[in-house]
């Protein structure tokens, strides 16, 4: 269970959802979601498969338009923004993808080197080069530098591809589906550096999982989506303390199988 966090900023709504509504021709996934992200806090979104999870965290970083309802990220309304104005407040949301997302035909330090060139034209190779290694050791796996991602295990990949977020500094990350595929050791560690990730790296961040150990450990709050509204929100015991069949099955299912 993850430890009272002191450092959640209460004050200050880093993400803002109110009434947020999203269909797909005539099927509706998210029916009315409220949301608040505080400075500083790991939120975790639970869920079953096909709820709405990734819908939303794809309407957050502007991937996907709301149909009706309130987004507001980084005191910005992402469907009100130019294109630009979108570009720069995505720099400041690190998205980590369920698949790694890594370039195959890149070493690791070409794949971590190709976001800096794109978006920080003013550095140096030197400061590039200097950037790199601060997150490849803040990740763990400095000794992969010149490796090439067909030779690194899943959650090696997973680290990389949480280095390639974090090396543009982002204010807040997105970890979907983040030990999805990983054996429990290998996902603990996971969990382990999303924590460490909160901590060194100051982010905010919302944690989309059914992994509920995962969302043991690396939850400072969360939601749990059922039919497009979040109907649980709290501690872990909080949510799971219910005698709702839908939520009380989740569980089950989850230590069980
Ligand atoms: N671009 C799209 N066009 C049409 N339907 C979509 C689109 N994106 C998502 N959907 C539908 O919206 C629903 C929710 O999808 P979403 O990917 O958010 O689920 P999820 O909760 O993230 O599931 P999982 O845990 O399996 O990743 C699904 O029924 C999906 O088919």
């Amino acid at each position: 269970m993850k430890n009272f966090n002191p450092k959640i900023n209460r004050e200050n709504k880093v993400i803002e959802i109110r009434g947020l509504k999203k269909a797909f021709d005539d099927f509706e996934v998210l029916k009315g979601v409220d949301l608040d992200l505080y400075e500083g806090e790991n939120l975790v979104v639970l869920g079953r498969s096909g709820t709405g999870k990734s819908v939303l965290i794809k309407i957050i970083s502007g991937l996907l338009n709301p149909d009706e309802g309130l987004v507001r990220v980084l005191g910005k309304q992402v469907d009100k923004l130019s294109a630009r104005e979108l570009d720069e407040l995505r720099l400041k949301v690190g998205f980590s993808f369920q698949n790694s997302a890594l370039y195959d035909s890149m070493t690791v330090r070409e794949n971590l080197e190709f976001p800096l060139i794109r978006h920080s034209k003013s550095m140096t190779a030197g400061d590039r080069d200097r950037v790199i290694h601060f997150v490849l050791e803040a990740v763990g796996l400095l000794q992969t530098i010149n490796q090439m991602p067909s030779e690194l295990s899943g959650g090696q990949r997973k680290r990389i591809g949480i280095a390639r977020t974090l090396i543009l500094k982002p204010e807040i990350m997105l970890y979907d589906e983040p030990t999805a595929g990983l054996d429990p050791i290998t996902s603990m560690e996971i969990n382990s550096l999303i924590n460490e990730v909160q901590k060194r790296f100051n982010t905010s961040a919302i944690i989309i999982t059914h992994d509920l150990t995962c969302a043991r450990s690396v939850g400072d709050r969360m939601v749990m989506l059922l039919e497009g509204q979040f109907q649980r929100q709290g501690t872990f015991d909080e949510v799971f303390n219910t005698e709702d069949e839908r939520v009380k099955m989740f569980y089950d299912y989850n230590f069980v199988h």
